[in-house]
């Protein structure tokens, strides 16, 4: 059994209450270990400990801050072997996978804040020749991060480090589903020796942990990214206490694919923007779109290629599809295939549950699946499914599309396929969404703006939005 513990003031313990919760491995469907099932007085030590640390962190020199994140990510780096093999382990997703894309993207987010703070200037304003205003940066002081289980340290980091970059002290949460690499990221921490208090771990149920963190007067922001639902409940405690918010929620993304798009890149990708990660990526493309001249030929193809994804056990080589992440979510996942079926929708691949053999056998294993023949206004093309599923849908002309994909009550990320630069950027201004990528999909560069509209969340993250978010400005203006 492997166990996890809080990590508090910089030292690593079990909840107060000694209770735990089990870890379960989705790849088997079996516990491998247990984690803390802290409370709130668990989150009342954590914030006592980010209190304590915050004088001297937020005093400590930027160069200083910078030079203890350098080490945590070059520590991450180190450890790329152990750290993917253990998200791998606790998500159910593809090694290669975790190895390629979560654990560096990891020291990745740490080295981007821990130099952009280097980088950083503040504003100056001089109003004419009767005064001068200079705007102030200061950090908040204890914030709170909260993060899912789909990317684990890839979103866990997100957040933390440019919090502690910009000076703060942290109360994180983890996912419960998924806390291992939260975990092993505390021990490596102690191993930086980055100062005891300034980043505070704490396990457990959200309900719990993370409503305690909502409700605390003395944590100053949350940044959280997770559910629509959950980010509402955590919205209708914090935004009353006039806590700042930063919500990275759901999406249900529009993937646009114009007859001239070139072909060959547009589907190699989109099965990518469907399927990775299990489709449990809130940027993931779920509802495909295709200009009706080119809907047949994209379908078969389509089709031929998702059907050569091997659905594995996470650790193999040729494994393309693994484990998603719970026996609840495999649950929900299969419940929304069932209601498409009940709306009119033909299963052209996939739609079942996949038993592998051997250790692999009660794991939570489902097809990439393609749906075609529902209206674009149905449940199944509405509501958040967050699996490897997708519907395909024709569209006559550009106002269609704009009508179809802008139908919804999310607003996060769109795909437009299009060699046609005039089109695409016409079109990219109409879609209601917070990020749209041209010809490629999950193109990343940490300095732009990161968010959605409508109910996929509030503010930005990403480059200086994020340290803005971190931050309180204050305008001294001088008068001359
Ligand atoms: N980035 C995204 O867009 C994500 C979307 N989801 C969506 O949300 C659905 C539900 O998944 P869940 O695992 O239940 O996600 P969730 O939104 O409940 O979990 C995200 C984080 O929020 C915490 N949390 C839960 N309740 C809380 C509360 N009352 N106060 C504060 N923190 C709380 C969880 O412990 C976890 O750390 C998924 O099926 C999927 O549709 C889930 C994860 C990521
Ligand atoms: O920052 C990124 O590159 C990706 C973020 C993805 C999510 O926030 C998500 O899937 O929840």
């Amino acid at each position: 059994m492997e166990v996890i513990q809080n990590y508090i003031g910089g030292e690593l313990m079990p909840a107060k209450s000694g209770a735990t919760l089990e870890n379960i491995e989705p790849a088997k469907g079996k516990i491998y270990g247990t984690i803390p099932d802290s409370d709130a007085t668990d989150v009342q030590s954590a914030v006592e400990a980010a209190e304590a640390a915050f004088p001297a962190w937020s005093k400590t020199p930027r160069e200083e801050r910078s030079r203890l994140m350098l080490k945590v990510a070059e520590l991450i780096d180190q450890n790329l072997d152990r750290l993917a093999a253990a998200e791998s382990k606790d998500n159910g997703k593809p090694l290669k996978l975790a190895k390629r894309v979560d654990i560096p993207r990891a020291s990745a987010n740490f080295r981007f804040f821990a130099t952009a703070i280097l980088h950083e200037s503040s504003d100056f304003h001089q109003t004419d020749e009767e005064a001068i205003n200079m705007t102030l940066r200061s950090p908040l002081g204890v914030v709170g991060c909260i993060s899912p289980w789909n990317l684990p340290l890839y979103l866990f980091t997100w957040k933390i480090a440019p919090a502690i970059a910009a000076g703060n002290t942290v109360v994180a949460k983890p996912s419960e589903v998924t806390p291992m690499t939260a975990y092993l990221l505390s021990e490596l921490c102690i191993e930086a020796g980055l100062p005891k208090g300034v980043l505070n771990i704490v396990h457990g149920l959200g309900p719990k942990v993370g409503q305690a963190m909502s409700e605390h007067p003395k944590i100053k922001a949350i940044s959280f990214t997770g559910g629509t639902a959950t980010g509402k409940q955590i919205a209708a405690t914090a935004a009353p206490m006039f806590k700042k918010l930063s919500l990275e929620l759901g999406g249900k993304n529009p993937n646009i694919i114009f007859a001239d798009c070139d072909f060959d890149k547009a589907l190699a990708t989109t099965v990518h923007s469907s399927f990775a990660n299990q489709g449990q990526i809130c940027l993931c493309g779920s509802r495909i779109f295709i200009e009706r001249a080119i809907y047949d030929k994209f379908k078969t193809a389509f089709i031929e290629k998702v059907k050569s994804l091997k659905v594995g056990p996470p650790e193999a080589e040729d494994t393309k599809v693994g484990a998603v992440v719970s026996e609840p979510h495999m649950n929900k996942v299969l419940s929304y295939i069932e209601l498409a079926k009940e709306e009119g929708g033909t299963i052209l691949f996939g739609g079942e549950r996949v038993v592998l053999e051997g250790d692999f056998q009660s794991g939570y294993y489902i097809q990439p699946t393609i749906i075609e023949g529902l209206s674009y206004d149905c449940r199944t093309n509405q509501e958040e499914i967050f699996g490897p599923v997708v519907t395909l849908t024709p569209f006559d002309s550009e106002e269609e599309v704009l009508i179809m994909a802008n139908t919804s009550q999310y607003g996060l990320s769109s795909t437009i396929w299009t060699t046609d630069l005039n089109r695409a950027n016409r079109v990219a201004k109409q879609i209601q969404a917070g990020i749209v990528w041209v010809n490629t999909w999950l193109f990343r560069d940490l300095r732009t703006p990161f968010g959605g509209v409508k109910n996929s969340g509030v503010g930005r993250e990403g480059g200086w939005a994020a340290l803005d978010f971190f931050t309180e400005k204050k305008n001294v203006c001088i008068k001359l």
